[in-house]
């Protein structure tokens, strides 16, 4: 479905991806991980066709341009609209005339009860909930998603999962940039490690444990960030 052949980008004499090479199946789940500044982002816009390497080829196969769901890392809303408005209103530039989807989202992400509060209103969690819903709002055959949970409570963050978990079982396909494990155990199947620009590894979320052993040998950010992975209760007194 997705195919990236020797993808490089350089910006300002800076190289920020060297020679990555993967291929995305349909229906997959995948988490871009890796420490700041190890270009998650500038790999997730590359595959979401935002912007261009500067080498090497990123090719997908969907029915249309339209079909490509991006949920950026800034909230991109109206402060002055109402929930319902912005529904309308991207409701409209997509053309999506499926209503009943739109009701769904609506009910599965608890937006009606917000539906008349304008942006400036809501909470930052509420104001993810309606970022995610209107990216995906055209019912995409592939989503990205960068850092689209920061700050959003365990409570919206499960309306949230539940719903892409649902869109991923009908066959959508997710790739989304995320630090946070909770995320990361309830959403991908799979993970892609990215360290300085390069594609460490890939590897099912089930081999975890035998996959971060590689990078255990070294004082990296890689080595805490799966060192978190597990939180020891014993160990903090509880
Ligand atoms: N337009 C740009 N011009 C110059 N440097 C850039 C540009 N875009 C990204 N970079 C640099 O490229 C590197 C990778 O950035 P990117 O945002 O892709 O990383 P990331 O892994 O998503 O990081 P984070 O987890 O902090 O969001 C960083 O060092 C960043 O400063």
């Amino acid at each position: 479905m997705l195919e990236l052949q020797n993808i490089n980008y350089v910006k300002k004499n800076k190289e920020i991806l060297n020679k990555i090479t993967a291929g995305v199946e349909r229906g997959e789940s995948i988490c871009l991980f890796g420490p700041n500044g190890a270009g998650k982002s500038t790999l997730l816009k590359i595959m979401a066709s935002l912007i261009k390497p500067t080498s090497g080829k990123c090719e997908i196969s969907l029915s249309t341009p339209k079909t490509v769901g991006y949920i950026p890392q800034q909230i991109a809303l109206f402060p002055n609209m109402s929930v319902k408005d912005h529904l309308k209103y991207y409701q409209k530039l997509t053309k999506q005339k499926d209503q009943a989807f739109i009701n769904e989202m609506s009910s599965a992400l608890d937006l009606n009860s917000i539906m008349n509060k304008k942006v400036e209103e809501l909470s930052g969690g509420m104001a993810r909930k309606l970022n995610l819903a209107v990216g995906v709002i055209h019912r995409p055959e592939m989503i990205f998603l960068d850092e689209a949970f920061v700050g959003v409570d365990l409570a919206f963050k499960h309306d949230m999962l539940t719903w892409l978990n649902k869109l991923n079982n009908q066959g959508v396909t997710i790739v989304f940039v995320s630090h946070d494990w909770h995320v990361i155990y309830n959403l991908a199947k799979t993970m892609w490690v990215l360290q300085d620009g390069k594609l460490m590894d890939q590897f099912l979320i089930k081999d975890i444990s035998k996959r971060e052993m590689d990078y255990q040998s070294e004082d990296s950010a890689l080595k805490k960030m799966f060192a978190l992975r597990k939180f020891d209760y014993e160990k903090n007194g509880n």
